[in-house]
């Protein structure tokens, strides 16, 4: 099946090629069954045989399976090996600990261990606020699942989560400088989960709550907000609502809307999905209107199960409609996906106001394509490193933690969620501001260190600081 490839998704074949075989038949093989090769290398040549790598581009495991079937047709080739470049990239996983003290000798390990250490360890029982000085506690985040809701897959449990989860932490490490390691849980219990994050509450700075499904997620946060002394942060909410939220501060000013003016319509009523509305109310939206696969509009005098759905319905909805996804659609200037793939079409976005905006952010595959939704939409925006703007929270939790560690605030308020909003919007200078160009790239340097300066201003002046930086007085 052709479709569009992905820079994510690649393969290697490894060919066995004979001489009267012209490339230009591999090449169109490929071409003809809607891969994109992208690079070639040799890996031995000899009178009879060379054997080369070929990497492609594909677009799902069905134009996968075509393509190398297609190649394994042509005489005189020979399909050798295939490998995937995302698999081998986890291959032993992605990360590693490494220790900052050298032990060479006898000395040095007296001194990191038995006996030397149990003078720290009385040190710090004595005062265990220590721990920011002398553990890893200061600069470690626990990112921590049940993999009930893994990025759009699902319920798809703690170990297939850990991936994602090991992703985070790569990212925590290598944008911010933040330790981190993924902690999968095997129980779906909410106190269970509870428990065991207070208790391993000791080693960590700061607990990232991630991939945890809706309503369960909502009250482990508030519970361990409640009761823990340390930043607790549910990405998936506040992460998404800060980078949906810069998102559309810019997007706004290429259409002139005003936040107080416009419709928002929602997919997904989820984690994501009610953090972002809530973070939508305090920014001065009136219109929003929310649906869900499940339930279609949530309106006000349906009796819902789920009881984040009875909130939705008093603080949403102001016409109190009633319907589908797609009658919510109508009129709408804004529509913002956090639901799962290919939920609404072309036909959903004609319905919408004058220059939609479209952020389709479910992961790894968006409510609708941007190469499908493009023609009839003026700003759109994915989840995806491989379109234009990627409204992902990545943007967002290597700098609020960064910011948050520094000054070893004891929570992560709307303040600083706010602060951050602001700051990575800001970053977009209004002569770069473009339909193409309304949130700064993932690699662009001033994110972190920007929004770590305005999380601390933020965190200082609400009074969360137990500690105040170097450079801010
Ligand atoms: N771009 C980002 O930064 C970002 C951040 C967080 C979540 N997300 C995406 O948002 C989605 C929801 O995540 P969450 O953490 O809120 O999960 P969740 O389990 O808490 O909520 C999921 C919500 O989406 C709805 N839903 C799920 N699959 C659907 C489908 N196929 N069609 C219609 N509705 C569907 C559910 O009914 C529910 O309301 C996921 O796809 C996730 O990848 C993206
Ligand atoms: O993991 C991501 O890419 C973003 C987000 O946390 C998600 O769950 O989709
Ligand atoms: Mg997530």
């Amino acid at each position: 099946m052709k479709g569009q490839t992905s820079g994510s998704y690649t393969i290697i074949l490894r060919l066995e090629i004979e001489p009267a075989v012209p490339f230009i038949r591999i090449a169109n093989a490929v071409h003809e069954t809607g891969g994109e090769i992208a690079a070639v290398d040799i890996v031995s040549k000899s009178k009879n045989m060379t054997v080369r790598d070929i990497t492609v581009s594909v677009s799902n495991a069905e134009n996968e399976a075509e393509l190398i079937e297609s190649v394994s047709k042509i005489p005189g080739i020979g399909v050798v090996n295939v490998s995937d470049r995302t698999f081998l990239m986890h291959l032993g996983g992605k990360l590693e600990v490494h220790s900052k003290v050298p032990i060479k000798n006898r000395d040095d390990l007296s001194h990191v261990y038995t006996p030397g250490v149990a003078r720290v360890c009385m040190a710090l029982h004595e005062d265990p606020a220590k721990a920011y000085s002398l553990t890893i506690k200061r600069n470690t985040v626990a990112v921590v699942t049940d993999g009930t809701a893994v990025l759009g897959l699902g319920d798809i449990g703690p170990i297939a989560a850990m991936p994602v989860m090991e992703g985070k932490a790569m990212l925590f490490k290598e944008m911010a400088g933040i330790d981190s390691f993924p902690i999968c849980l095997n129980t779906k219990n909410t106190e269970e989960i509870i428990a065991i994050v207070k208790s391993i509450a000791p080693v960590f700075g700061g607990i990232n709550l991630e991939d945890i499904s809706s309503p369960r997620c909502f009250e482990i946060e508030e519970r361990l907000k409640r009761e823990l002394y340390i930043p607790v942060f549910h990405d998936d909410q506040h992460g998404t609502a800060v980078v949906m939220l810069a998102g559309l501060i810019n997007a706004l000013k290429i259409v002139g809307k005003n936040m107080s003016d416009i419709k928002v319509v929602f997919s997904g009523i989820g984690a994501a999905g009610v953090a972002c509305t809530k973070m939508l109310l305090a920014a001065g939206v009136k219109h929003i209107v929310g649906a869900t696969r499940s339930v279609g509009i949530v309106h006000r005098g349906a009796a819902y199960d789920n009881p984040m759905f009875q909130w939705y319905a008093q603080h949403s909805n102001p016409d109190n409609v009633t319907g589908s996804l797609s009658d919510a659609i109508d009129g709408a200037d804004v529509f913002i996906g956090l639901s799962g793939p290919n939920v609404i079409t072309v036909e959903d976005l004609k319905k919408m106001a004058r220059d939609p905006i479209v952020f389709a952010m479910a992961n790894p595959t968006p409510e609708i394509l941007p190469e499908v939704a493009e023609p009839y939409v003026r700003v759109m925006a994915t989840g995806r490193s491989d379109y234009p703007n990627q409204l992902n929270n990545v943007l967002c939790f290597p700098g609020i933690f960064r910011g948050a560690l520094d000054c070893q605030a004891t929570a992560i308020n709307e303040e600083m969620k706010l602060a951050a909003a602001y700051a990575i919007a800001s970053i977009v200078g209004e002569d770069e501001l473009n339909e193409q160009y309304i949130i700064p790239s993932v690699f662009n340097n001033r994110v972190v260190e920007t929004v770590r300066k305005k999380v601390i201003e933020a965190a200082m002046k609400s009074g969360v600081a137990r500690k105040i930086p170097h450079g801010f007085a």
